[in-house]
This record gives structure tokens, C-alpha cells and sequence, in this order.
């Protein structure tokens, strides 16, 4: 399908009363409509348990728009496409009514037998919806038939092995779209096309000139109310086995000898194979733990992990996880790449730092210091850009070399937000290309790298915890992990360089 076709299809969202259908799915799919990507031949049916009409459904789903939204108009025309029913997704004997209204609406809207199922509920219930829409024909249609997953996808490796089997049953691996919304942010996206549209970058980007990459995704908000959820997940399986998996690899593929979803996906699962697997003490070597005590965040006092709603008051839980990652293949050999992401940290900052070696030696007067070295910084949010620090003589100095920043701020071109990683999503999903969704030999992948460490961190209690105060950057042992290599964590604030 080209870029500008306006996609038809009948979308059903399992959990239509939750949150993020509330925040994420509708006013996503009204940006779609607002922009014309949407055809008017689509329509929507959102499923939950709870008891609601179509216009008690229709009135939900506009409020969720205006919330999110300043400007949103044309919203009774848009809302008119939706429709609810009603339904305990564990309850067989009710798939043959919401059969019944799928065949309606296609009819309807001449929805020509597309359907897409949106799973935006509890994991737990993934393998039974899908169950189900087979066998009680929800998928035996004329059109393309397409599963949107929600993370997470499976608990470990064994779990996400037998969620697979179960929905395998009824979708084709090319119509599971497991989602990872990093991969819909812009410049997630944007981090191919710098490395392969620049010749500037391709040909240092691999150990004889990157001397460390680092990675870093860190948050302000606490656990909120997922304290339950997180409690079995931790950041570990919360971030890094996804979100931060994701950009390492994307970071580190070769490039693919085709922009095709195939190509670029098997480019990514070569980095995830080289991935070196980290066993017994080796990943108190490699990897940090830290979890939030209180602190004073922007002059307010917040609780510690442990004093949150749904939270053990002894807890174990990790909610930040720093760690060297090394891929031993020809490219990146000898090259660490640190990753670090937390809840309760001093900035909301998604960061990607690519540091490059030293030159042989300083010709520029005060020779008997180092140059700062020469830094490509991508911005994933909440700026969005690309800076490269340079050294450059200042005007009015003689032969001294001082650090300049040469800044691309990707917001500041058209004023324009760019979209939301959701919006771009089910768009492409619309479309039918997965290619930034990830597929089974990736989350397997990351699973067994992951599983490894989580089996000695849950083996081990860790005594020090909680090991960092909210509001700063994490444990002090993640310092000391760069610090034995003879690095440091560039800061996610900007650096005090000028611009030129
Ligand atoms: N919220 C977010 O920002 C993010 C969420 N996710 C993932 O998205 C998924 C949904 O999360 P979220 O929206 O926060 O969850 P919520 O708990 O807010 O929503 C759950 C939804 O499932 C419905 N539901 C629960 N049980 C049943 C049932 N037996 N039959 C039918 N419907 C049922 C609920 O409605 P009712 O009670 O009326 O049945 C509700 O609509 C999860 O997998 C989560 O991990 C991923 C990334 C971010
Ligand atoms: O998937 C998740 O991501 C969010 C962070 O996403 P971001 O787009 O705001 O960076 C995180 O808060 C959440 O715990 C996790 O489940």
C-alpha cells in the first residue's frame, strides 16, 4: 500500500474502557482522521465488560479527544464511527454477537472483510481472545486479517514461547503486530536514517572510532498506580527487555540490504544473537540494580517505592537498571554500550550518546590537555534532535581548540508536533507494515538475554535497597560501572557549549 492510500478496516479494541485506549488509542486514531489518513470507510468497535450504549461509548471516546487534544473539531462525524459492545472476554458463548456486528459494520461501511484486533488489556487474556476469534470465525474474512499486542509479551522467555503457540493458532507471525511504541517515536525512527543516509557517520560508526555508546531513559513519574504489575515486572522486564533492547539494535545493525520490514528486522536479530549472554557473577559485573527511595522531586517530598499503593514493603523490585552490554561481532567488538533507565530520576530524558575515540594526539596549544571528544547526541525526547559536538577555534583565540555544538532541533523545522508514537502505529499497522513492530526472534531474543539476569537478581535479595533518592540520577555504583572503563554518563542536560 503507498504512502498516501487511505486505509479501510474494521478495528476492534479489546479494553476499550481502559486507560489507554482513553489516553493513547482515540485521540491517536482522530489524529489519523484529522489528517485525512483515515478513509471514512473505517469503523470501530471497543469491548469491555462494564455496561455501556453506543452513545455513552461515543461520549467517552470524545471526551478522551478533548482531553487530549486542544484544538479537536469534526469530532461528531469521527465519534460516529464507533460502537461498543459489551462482553467478558472469557466468556465463549458472546463472540458470536460481536461476530454478528462485525459482519454489520463491514457491510456498512463497505470495510471489504478487513479487520484489525486491537488486544488492549491484562496479557493474561491475549491467548484466549485469540482463541476465540478463530474459533468462532471472527477471522475467517475476505479482507487482511491483523492482532496489535500490547506489551508485555509474556513474562520471560517460557511464558512468551507459550503466548506465541497460543496466537499462532490463529494469526500468521506477518499478521501479529507485537507493539513496542519506542519504535514509533520519531527519532527512534530517525536513528536509521542518520547512520545510513550520511556519509559522514556509516563509515566511523563501528570500534575503531565509537569508543562507548550510551543509552539512557530516564523518568521523573514514580510507579503511579501500577504498583501491582510492576512489582512482577521490575525495569528489567518493564524497559530494558523491550524499549532499550530495541534501540541497541537499531543502534548496531548492519545496514539491510533493502529498507523491507524482512530486511531490517533480520539486520536486528544479528545484533540481539551477538549480544554477549552474561551467566552467574557475571552480571554483577555488567549490570546495576537500583530502586527509588523518598527524595525531593521539583521541591516536593515523594515516597519511596516501597511505601507505594500495591508495592511490598520489603520489596525486591528494581525500578532502575543500568548495564554494559557488549556485541561481540566484527563491528562492535571492544566497544561497551551502557544502557541505564529508572523511575523517580532528576529528568524525563530519552537519550542516545555516541561517544568517539580520541584523536592520536592534541596538536592545539594547551597541548597537556585532552580534547573533549567528539559527541553525537540523539534526542528522542522530550526534545527531539541531533547535536554533534565539535572543537573549533573560538573567534579571537590563537590555535586553541574549544567545544562547539552544531544543534538540529527537530520540532523547531514547521512548529508542528510530530505524531504520536501510537498515531504512527496503527497507522502503519492500517497499512500493513510491521517494520517497527517486533517480531518473535527479537522478543525471544531479548528474553533469554534478559531471563539470565533476572534469575540471579531474584535469587539474590538485595540488601542496599533503596539505593538511590528520587530525584537523581540512579545508584551510585552506576557511576563506578562507566567509571572502571574509564568513562563517565554524559549528562542528559544539554552541555554548557556554545552553539555555532
Ligand atoms: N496504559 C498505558 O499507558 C500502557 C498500557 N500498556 C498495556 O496495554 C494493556 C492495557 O493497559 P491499560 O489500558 O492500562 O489497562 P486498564 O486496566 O486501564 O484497562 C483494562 C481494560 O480491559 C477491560 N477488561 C478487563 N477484564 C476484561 C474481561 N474479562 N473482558 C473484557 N474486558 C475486560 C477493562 O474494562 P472492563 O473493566 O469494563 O471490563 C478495561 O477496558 C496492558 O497490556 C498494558 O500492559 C502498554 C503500554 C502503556
Ligand atoms: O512501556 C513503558 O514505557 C513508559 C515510558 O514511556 P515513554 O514513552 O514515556 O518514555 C514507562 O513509564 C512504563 O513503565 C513502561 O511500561
Amino acid at each position: 500500500m503507498k504512502l498516501n492510500e487511505k486505509p479501510t478496516a474494521l478495528i476492534m479494541i479489546f479494553g476499550a474502557t481502559g486507560d489507554l485506549a482513553k489516553r493513547k488509542l482515540f485521540p491517536s486514531l482522530y489524529r489519523l482522521y484529522k489528517k485525512g489518513k483515515l478513509s471514512e470507510r473505517f469503523a470501530v468497535i471497543g469491548i469491555a465488560r462494564r455496561p455501556l450504549s453506543n452513545d455513552e461509548f461515543q461520549a467517552n471516546v470524545k471526551n478522551s479527544v478533548e482531553s487530549a487534544i486542544k484544538d479537536s473539531g469534526e469530532l461528531e462525524d469521527f465519534v460516529s464511527h464507533f460502537y461498543y459492545h459489551s462482553h467478558d472476554v472469557t466468556d465463549a458463548s458472546s463472540y458470536l454477537a460481536l461476530k454478528s456486528m462485525a459482519e454489520e459494520l463491514d457491510t456498512h461501511y463497505s470495510l471489504e472483510g478487513n479487520r484489525i484486533f486491537y488486544l488492549a488489556m491484562a496479557p493474561e487474556f491475549f491467548g484466549t481472545i485469540a482463541e476465540h476469534l478463530k474459533a468462532d470465525g471472527l477471522t475467517d474474512v475476505d479482507g487482511f486479517k491483523r492482532l496489535v499486542i500490547e506489551k508485555p509479551f509474556g513474562h520471560d522467555l517460557e511464558s512468551a514461547k507459550q503466548l506465541n503457540k497460543q496466537i499462532r493458532k490463529a494469526f500468521s507471525e506477518n499478521e501479529i503486530y507485537r507493539i513496542d511504541h519506542y519504535l514509533g517515536k520519531e527519532m527512534v525512527q530517525n536513528i536509521e536514517v542518520i547512520r545510513f543516509a550520511n556519509a559522514i557517520f556509516e563509515p566511523l560508526w563501528n570500534n575503531r572510532y565509537i569508543s562507548n555508546i550510551q543509552v539512557t531513559s530516564s523518568e521523573v513519574l514514580g510507579v503511579e498506580e501500577r504498583g501491582r504489575y510492576y512489582e512482577k515486572s521490575g525495569a528489567l522486564r518493564d524497559m530494558v527487555q523491550n524499549h532499550m533492547l530495541q534501540m541497541v539494535a537499531l543502534l548496531a545493525m548492519e545496514p539491510p540490504i533493502r529498507l523491507t520490514t524482512d530486511e531490517i528486522r533480520s539486520e536486528k536479530v544479528k545484533v540481539l544473537r551477538a549480544m554477549r549472554p552474561l551467566e552467574g557473577e557475571q552480571v554483577k559485573e555488567y549490570f546495576v540494580r537500583g530502586q527509588y527511595g523518598k527524595g525531593s522531586m521539583s521541591g516536593k517530598e515523594v515516597q519511596a517505592y516501597r511505601e507505594e499503593p500495591m508495592v511490598d514493603e520489603q520489596s525486591n523490585t528494581e525500578t532502575y537498571v543500568a548495564g554494559k552490554l557488549m556485541i561481540d561481532n566484527f563491528r562492535w567488538a571492544g566497544v561497551p554500550i551502557y544502557i541505564r533507565t529508572g523511575k523517580r530520576m532528576a529528568a524525563k530524558s530519552t537519550k542516545i550518546v555516541i561517544q568517539f575515540k580520541d584523536i592520536p594526539m592534541n596538536l592545539y596549544y594547551q597541548t597537556e590537555q585532552t580534547l573533549n571528544p567528539n559527541l553525537l547526541v540523539i534526542h528522542i525526547q522530550p526534545e527531539e534532535g541531533i547535536t554533534l559536538y565539535l572543537n573549533a577555534q573560538k573567534s579571537g583565540q590563537n590555535m586553541e581548540a574549544t567545544p562547539v555544538k552544531l544543534n538540529f532541533a527537530n520540532k523547531g523545522i514547521d512548529g508542528m508536533n510530530t505524531p504520536e508514537a501510537y498515531e504512527r502505529l496503527l497507522y502503519d499497522c492500517m497499512r500493513g507494515d510491521a517494520t517497527n513492530f517486533t517480531h518473535w526472534d527479537e522478543v525471544a531474543l531479548s528474553w533469554s538475554f534478559v531471563d539470565k539476569i533476572s534469575d540471579v537478581w531474584e535469587s539474590t535479595k538485595e540488601d542496599g535497597f533503596p539505593n538511590y533518592e528520587s530525584g537523581t540520577m540512579g545508584p551510585r555504583e552506576a557511576d563506578q560501572l562507566l567509571e572502571k572503563d574509564g568513562f563517565f554518563w554524559w549528562p542528559v542536560t544539554d552541555l554548557d557549549v556554545e552553539e555555532c
